[in-house]
């Protein structure tokens, strides 16, 4: 009952929650709206007053679950995706890849941000994080779920700062699952995943330099970030997919999913 409640809460608050950037959907994003949406930062309403604990946020009288949110962190072709379906055949998550997300932007027709998308994606770089945060929110919203595995974000500073202004306080964080595998056995897994025909632009040889070195300058950092504060949970992600997985399982059980 109180997750079918948190359900329809968290819907109700993204559409009653007095925040401009609430108001679009992930399917008309455009420049206009993301600059509406930064402007908002500065006199969102604060629905989360003192009242609530952390973990709840107050709705008129009403104090409810945030949702809960799992970061799933890795080097590319760690095997997040894969371990993320698996989670979802089993665990009541619903799974966002905020890679996912900015490949349906890109390709949306009518987007702004699709050249600027695939440039950022090719090359490895990673896309201002008012775009890929207002796709996630936007994506939490749709979907009317309270329970979320987000993939692939955030990937550096920009990303973990723009998270902290826009939805820290929405939602209640739970830890990083961080799928630990080695450089050469990830180049070897994207170029597999590019030769049996992904349709990626990024799963070759030139891309995943970039990739890694990203990886290595800006999204390491983020992951020990996470790893100071006690909030990671590390996977060996080389093993095979069903030996990673049950290591996976033991954890969320052991984290109460
Ligand atoms: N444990 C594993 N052992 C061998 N191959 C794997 C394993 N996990 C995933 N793969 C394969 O490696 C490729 C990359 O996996 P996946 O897409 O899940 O990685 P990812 O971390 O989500 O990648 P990216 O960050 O690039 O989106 C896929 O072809 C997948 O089938
Ligand atoms: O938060 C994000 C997530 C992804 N990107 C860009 O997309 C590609 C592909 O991401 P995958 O997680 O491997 O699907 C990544 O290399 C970035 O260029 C991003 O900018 N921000």
């Amino acid at each position: 009952m109180w997750r079918a409640l948190a359900r329809t809460t968290w819907r109700a608050a993204a559409n009653d929650c007095g925040s401009p950037g609430f108001r679009f959907a992930p399917s008309t994003l455009t420049q206009q709206q993301l600059r509406h949406s930064k402007a908002s930062k500065r006199y969102t309403t604060n629905t989360n007053t003192s009242t609530a604990p952390p973990h709840k946020i107050r709705i008129g009288i009403m104090s409810v679950e945030k949702p809960k949110v799992v970061f799933v962190l890795g080097g590319p072709g760690a095997g997040k995706g894969t371990q993320c379906s698996r989670i979802v055949d089993r665990f009541q998550f619903t799974h966002l890849s905020a890679g996912d997300l900015l490949r349906e932007e890109r390709s949306r027709e009518g987007s702004e941000f699709g050249n600027l998308i695939e440039d950022y994606i090719r090359n490895g770089k990673i896309v201002p994080v008012e775009v890929t945060c207002s796709l996630l929110e936007n994506a939490m919203k749709a979907s009317g779920k309270s329970r979320f595995l987000i993939d692939g974000f955030p990937r550096n500073q920009d990303n973990l700062d723009g998270w902290n202004r826009q939805m820290s306080e929405k939602v209640d964080f739970q830890f990083v699952l961080f799928f630990d595998c080695g450089e050469d056995v990830c180049v070897q897994r994207c170029l597999g995943r590019g030769q049996s025909g992904s349709g990626r632009t990024d799963d070759n040889l030139d891309s995943l330099k970039k990739r890694i070195s990203t990886y290595n300058n800006d999204s390491l950092p983020i992951i020990k970030f996470f790893e100071g504060a006690g909030q990671v949970k590390r996977i060996d992600a080389s093993p095979d997919a069903e030996q990673v997985y049950g290591e996976v399982e033991k954890i969320l059980v052991a984290s109460g999913f």
